[in-house]
């Protein structure tokens, strides 16, 4: 039998106030991507939570939402397609402009990065506004793929981004 205290993932989430903007409350991943068990229980339980869903795919916003798509994506034995800022990707694109809580930004995916008819897990690290993961959803369509559920580590509920999303299902590991 292990001796092991249960991770709790909300210890590893830390709070910044005022940061990047006054009024902003961020929520910092930093020291839960420095703790190698709770971040492997964070993919153990992304896992978990979408192990009923058809998934092809995992789609992900640079920069954050990549650190947990990637080892995500490992362990569901799956490809992952990166949708990065403006200027980065090589090939011919999709583009969408959108607003964060705090600024606007652009995202751009590949176009021959999804297929028609493929099923997309979108998984990013937090849920704010919407904004993101919206304009992923625009991109994602343009595809004319499915959209089998948007997955985050971190959902900011008072900020209503789920409904942005709709009717996509929104799946989460830490609601505030
Ligand atoms: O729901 P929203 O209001 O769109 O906010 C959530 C997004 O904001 C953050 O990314 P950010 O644009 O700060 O970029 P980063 O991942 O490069 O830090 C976060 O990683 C989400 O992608
Ligand atoms: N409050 C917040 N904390 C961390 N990342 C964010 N992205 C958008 N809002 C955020």
């Amino acid at each position: 039998m292990s001796n092991d205290a249960p991770i709790n993932l909300n210890d590893f989430i830390r709070d910044v106030q005022d940061f990047p903007k006054p009024g902003i409350t961020f929520k910092d991943i930093t020291p839960l991507l420095l703790s190698s068990p709770a971040f492997e229980e964070c993919i153990n339980q992304m896992a978990e939570k979408v192990s009923d869903l058809e998934i092809d795919v995992i789609a992900a916003a640079e920069a954050r939402g990549f650190l947990f798509a990637a080892p995500l994506a490992l362990k569901l034995g799956i490809g992952m397609v990166p949708i990065r800022k403006p200027g980065k990707l090589p090939h011919d694109k999709h583009s969408y402009s959108y607003e964060l809580e705090y600024g606007t930004d652009t995202l751009e995916m590949h176009v021959d990065g999804i297929s028609k008819g493929q099923n997309v897990l979108i998984v990013d690290d937090l849920l704010a506004t919407g904004g993101t993961v919206e304009a992923c959803c625009r991109m994602i369509e343009k595809c004319e793929a499915n959209i089998t559920g948007c997955l985050f580590l971190i959902h900011l509920a008072f900020l209503d981004g789920a409904k942005k999303l709709d009717p996509y299902p929104v799946i989460s590991l830490l609601d505030y």
